[in-house]
């Protein structure tokens, strides 16, 4: 069993932590959506969780490791990591993309092989970006991108995947497909960390939400428990009021316009 755990995760950019003391939990199988304010901090977690930040205080482990004394290599076959609006400027075709994902995979003499090329193309139909497969990068959509994006995690095979806002260029078909995707995706054991701004995605995949408060607080808890009209209410500072669709056999979260 894989698990990402953190004990009193604290980070600051400067004199004051931006998060504050997060113990946070996520295990195989399982889907932790993180939600909270613009600019209360949820990048910033993301950042730490991932490796790319390192001067974290407290404790990340992966697997009872500790994150920061793991070498990059090693990382990169464990966790995979879609940062939130990364503009990828490239003349590679989406195929290159996704393949030189695959680099650290192999040696410096030796080249991606078959078995690389089979698992891209498979990747390739599973963001459902077939009829860009020889598109440059630079000639996409921001929505496209994003999806390459996710893509370009995916061939890491990886056992934790952490997704900053992986939604946020995407129309409502593409919304489904990633959300159908990151279920999928735990379904066969991988460990997902994502942040949204929809608290909707969340009753839709998530086992667990953490919610990052702005009396700098972390709350996480099963979906069903910590979502509701109250909890959301005070977390964005408005009023979200719930309505169970029979349509849809959910809650479905409405802001009210006063
Ligand atoms: N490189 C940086 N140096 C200093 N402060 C930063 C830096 N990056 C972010 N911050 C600040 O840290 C706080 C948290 O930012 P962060 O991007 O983590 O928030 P967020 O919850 O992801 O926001 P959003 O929902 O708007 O994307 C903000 O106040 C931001 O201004």
């Amino acid at each position: 069993m894989f698990s990402l755990v953190t004990d009193n995760l604290s980070f600051a950019y400067k004199d004051s932590n931006t998060i504050d003391n997060v113990n946070l939990k996520v295990e195989s199988g399982q889907v932790l959506v993180i939600l909270g304010p613009n600019g209360i901090g949820k990048s910033t977690l993301i950042n730490c969780l991932s490796g790319v930040f390192s001067k974290y205080k407290g404790s990340i482990k992966l697997d009872n490791d500790e994150l920061k004394k793991i070498d990059s290599k090693k990382l990169s076959h464990k966790l995979a990591l879609v940062s939130q609006g990364v503009n990828i400027n490239t003349n590679l075709s989406l195929f290159d993309y996704l393949l030189l994902g695959r680099s650290s995979f192999h040696s410096i003499f030796s080249q991606p092989n078959k078995n690389d090329e089979i698992l891209v193309d498979s990747i390739i139909t599973k963001i459902g970006l077939e009829s860009l497969k020889f598109t440059s990068m630079q000639n996409m959509s921001g929505g496209q991108k994003q999806l390459a994006n996710i893509g370009r995690a995916l061939v890491q095979e990886p056992k934790l995947l952490i997704m900053d806002e992986p939604t946020s260029a995407l129309d409502y078909k593409n919304q489904v497909k990633v959300l159908k995707l990151v279920k999928s995706l735990s379904k066969q054991g991988i460990a997902i960390v994502m942040s949204t701004h929809d608290p909707n995605q969340a009753t839709m995949v998530a086992d667990s939400v953490g919610l990052l408060m702005s009396n700098k607080t972390y709350n996480q808890g099963s979906t069903n428990v910590i979502l509701n009209d109250q909890s959301l209410s005070k977390l964005y500072q408005t009023p979200i009021i719930s309505t169970f669709s029979d349509d849809l056999q959910r809650n479905v979260f409405g802001i009210e316009m006063g």
